[in-house]
């Protein structure tokens, strides 16, 4: 959906819970043209520095509810834990073309639909951090009542955040929630485990922490760039019998390495997505 798409929405935008991740997308979505008149912010919890700085650029923070019109658009961004609360209370504001767009772990579109009811229009997506800078990753699927052009609203504002992929099968999320939604955690904790691992082999440990987190990050970077695959731009490291093949051949252990450790990592995020479901 273009720019003006979004700057020209019949209703409203609703965002229920301003936190990082809600946020994040709130200011992605001003920066891509969403007036500010046309956003809404529904979070209680918000410090009074926060909800007056938005105020101050014209974002209607916590109005009563009786005076918000039909909305384009409810975002669905507080934590799975608080949901039975805190969605019935935005209920009442669901009429005939909204879309309600969840980006809580693990709450199915089942869940959702029992508050929401059966006619409404429910996208179910799991974004990730790197959104603060416009690169993250959102996984969404669509319930049955979501037209083509709801499709195209939630596409348009998860964009504004970076890309998305949209699946069929609401089954798949909770594995895709462990890889791409807590993904950016597994990345962040290897420069932490590299820094802590330098200075146990006797780097100064600010040297440690720095090249560390530029390494990590130039990775990343080099991936992004590169049409190679990963395994392909490992392999452009490690000269034969060098140091990073002694490195590898630990980290690539069949039972003790990475990846066994990786596959029962994203198993329990996966296990935890669904007993967040509810
Ligand atoms: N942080 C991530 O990496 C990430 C990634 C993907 C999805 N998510 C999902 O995004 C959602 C928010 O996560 P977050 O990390 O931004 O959490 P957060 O704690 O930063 O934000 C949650 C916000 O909800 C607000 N809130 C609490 N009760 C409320 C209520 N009754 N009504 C309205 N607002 C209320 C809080 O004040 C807070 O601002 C969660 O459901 C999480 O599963 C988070
Ligand atoms: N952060 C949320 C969690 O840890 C959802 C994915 C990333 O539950």
């Amino acid at each position: 959906m273009s720019e003006s798409a979004l700057k020209y929405l019949s209703g409203p935008v609703v965002l229920l819970g301003a936190g990082k991740m809600g946020g994040a997308m709130l200011e992605g979505w001003l920066k891509l043209g969403l007036s500010s008149d046309h956003a809404i912010v529904l979070d209680p919890h918000m410090p009074a520095e926060a909800a007056e700085a938005l105020a101050a650029r014209g974002v209607s923070v916590n109005p009563n509810l009786d005076t918000v019109s039909a909305p384009s658009v409810i975002l669905l961004a507080v934590k799975p834990q608080v949901a039975p609360d805190a969605l019935p209370r935005v209920a009442p504001l669901v009429k005939a073309g909204t879309v309600v767009v969840s980006i809580m772990a693990g709450r199915t579109l089942s869940f959702m639909t029992d508050i929401f009811g059966a006619d409404a229009a429910l996208v179910r997506s799991i974004p990730n951090t790197p959104a603060a800078i416009g690169r993250g990753v959102s996984v969404a699927v669509a319930g049955p009542r979501v037209s083509a052009a709801q499709r195209d609203l939630a596409s348009a504002l998860l964009s504004a955040i970076g890309i998305v992929e949209w699946i069929e099968d609401e089954a798949l999320m909770d594995a895709a929630t462990a890889v791409s939604g807590s993904g950016p955690a597994y990345a962040f904790l290897l420069a932490e485990a590299m820094a802590q691992a330098g200075i146990e082999a006797g780097l100064p440990a600010e040297l440690s922490h720095r090249i560390a987190r530029a390494t990590v990050a130039g990775a990343g970077a080099l991936l992004d760039h590169s049409d190679l695959p990963a395994a392909t731009l490992r392999q452009n490291v490690t000269s034969p019998g060098g140091t990073t093949a002694a490195a590898l051949a630990v980290l690539m252990h069949e039972e003790n390495g990475f990846g066994p450790l990786l596959t029962a990592a994203i198993a329990a995020a996966t296990k935890r997505g669904k007993e967040l479901a509810g």
